[in-house]
C-alpha cells in the first residue's frame, strides 16, 4: 500500500460534505488502492456536527481510511494537504443568483488561499466548489503566490454532467455514448454548454444542435438554470450531484481522462480561446500526468463565440467586484 493521501474538505458538516466524505473514504475519488487521511475543516459552531460525521465514517470501517482529523483553524486544516476541496460557503436560496454570494463567501477564500500557500504539500491540488466557484477560485489562487495557478480549479463538472444527461435524453442514447461536451465560462446562468463539438452515439453533436429552437430555448437554459430548478424542487441546493461531480473532477485530474474524450473544468486562463488571462473560466480539458490541459484548436461558430464572450464578460465583472472589495 502507498502512503495515505491527505485530503482536506472544508464545510465538512454541510450537505455536500455529508454526500462527499463517504465516497472519498471508499476510494471512489483517488482509486481503490489509495489510502486517504481526511482533514475536516469547519467553523467552530459546526465542529460538533463534523464530529458526528466522523463517528459515522468510523462506523463504516472503510479499509482505505487511514485517519480523520477535525479542525476549525485553516493552518492546521491544510497542513500537508495534497487535495483540498473547498466546499464550505453559504449556498444560495430561491431567487438568488450565485454572484449574490460573492460578498458573503468571498472573504472565506483569501485566508484559505493563504493557508494553503503556507501549509499545504508541494503537490497540492485545489477544487473550489463553494459559490460563486470560479471567482472564489480566483480569490484563493491570488492569495497563494507560491502555488502554481494551475493547481486551483473551479467546479463546472456538475454542469458538464447535467449536459451529458440532457443530451442523452434528447437523443435517446446512453450517457456513455455522449462525449466531448464542453461547459465554457462561468458556473452561473451565463455558462455555455457547447454541443457543436460533441459526439452523440457516433454522430456529430452539431446535428442535434441544428435544431436551434431546442438548443437555445431548451438545452442551454435547462443546463444553465438546473441549479435553480433543484433549489425550487428540493428547497435546498444540489448536494449529492455536486458531491458526485467533485469526485469525478478530482478523479480525472489525478488519474487522467479517458482516451478520445474530454471534460470541463474551471481553470486559470492563460489566454486560451481569447479568454483574458487571470480569470478562472471553464474550458474543454483533458488530464494526464496529474495536470489539466485545455483542448486547443476547436472552431467556434458565431453563436458559441457570443455565448462564451458573454459568460467571460461576467467573470471579468466578478473579478472587478472582488478587486474593489480588496479580496484579490
Ligand atoms: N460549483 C458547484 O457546482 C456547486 C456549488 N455549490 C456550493 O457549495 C457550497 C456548499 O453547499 P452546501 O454544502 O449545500 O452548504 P451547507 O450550508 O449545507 O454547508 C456549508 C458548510 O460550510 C461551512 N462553512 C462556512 N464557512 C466556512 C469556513 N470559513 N470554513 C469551513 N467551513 C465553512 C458551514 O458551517 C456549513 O457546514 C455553497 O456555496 C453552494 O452554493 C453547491 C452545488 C454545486
Ligand atoms: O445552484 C446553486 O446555487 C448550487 C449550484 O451551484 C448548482 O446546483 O449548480
Amino acid at each position: 500500500m502507498t502512503a495515505p493521501v491527505n485530503v482536506t474538505v472544508t464545510g465538512a458538516a454541510g450537505q455536500i460534505g455529508y454526500a462527499l466524505l463517504f465516497r472519498i473514504a471508499s476510494g471512489a475519488m483517488l482509486g481503490p488502492e489509495v489510502p486517504v487521511r481526511l482533514r475536516l475543516l469547519e467553523i467552530p459552531q459546526a465542529v460538533k456536527a463534523a464530529e458526528g460525521t466522523a463517528m459515522e465514517l468510523d462506523d463504516c470501517a472503510f479499509p482505505l481510511l487511514a485517519g480523520i482529523d477535525i479542525h476549525d483553524d485553516a493552518a492546521a486544516g491544510f497542513a500537508g494537504t495534497n487535495v483540498a476541496l473547498l466546499v464550505g460557503a453559504r449556498p444560495r436560496g430561491p431567487g438568488m443568483e450565485r454572484a449574490d454570494l460573492l460578498e458573503a463567501n468571498g472573504g472565506i477564500f483569501g485566508p484559505q488561499g493563504r493557508a494553503i500557500n503556507d501549509h499545504a504539500a508541494d503537490d497540492v491540488r485545489v477544487l473550489v466548489v463553494g459559490n460563486p466557484a470560479n471567482t472564489n477560485a480566483l480569490i484563493a489562487a491570488s492569495n497563494a503566490p507560491d502555488v502554481p495557478k494551475d493547481r486551483f480549479t473551479a467546479m463546472t463538472r456538475l454542469d458538464h454532467n447535467r449536459a451529458l444527461s440532457q443530451v442523452a435524453h434528447r437523443a435517446d442514447v446512453a450517457v456513455r455514448d455522449v462525449r466531448r461536451l464542453t461547459i465554457w465560462g462561468n458556473h452561473s446562468a451565463s455558462q455555455y454548454p457547447d454541443l457543436f463539438h460533441a459526439e452523440v452515439a457516433g454522430r456529430p453533436g452539431a446535428e442535434l444542435a441544428a435544431d436551434t429552437a431546442w438548443l437555445t430555448d431548451d438545452f442551454i437554459p435547462t443546463v444553465a438554470k438546473r441549479g435553480a430548478a433543484i433549489i425550487d424542487a428540493r428547497g435546498a441546493s444540489s448536494a449529492a450531484s455536486a458531491a458526485n461531480a467533485a469526485i469525478d473532477h478530482v478523479h480525472d485530474w489525478v488519474r487522467g481522462t479517458p482516451d478520445g474524450d474530454w471534460t470541463s473544468a474551471g481553470l486559470w486562463s492563460t489566454g486560451q480561446y481569447g479568454v483574458p488571462e487571470g480569470i478562472v473560466s471553464s474550458f474543454p480539458v483533458t488530464s494526464s500526468g496529474g495536470a489539466w490541459q485545455v483542448v486547443e484548436g476547436l472552431e467556434l461558430d458565431d453563436l458559441s463565440r457570443a455565448r462564451i464572450d458573454a459568460s467571460v464578460a461576467e467573470l471579468v465583472e466578478e473579478r472587478q467586484a472582488v478587486a474593489s472589495l480588496g479580496l484579490i
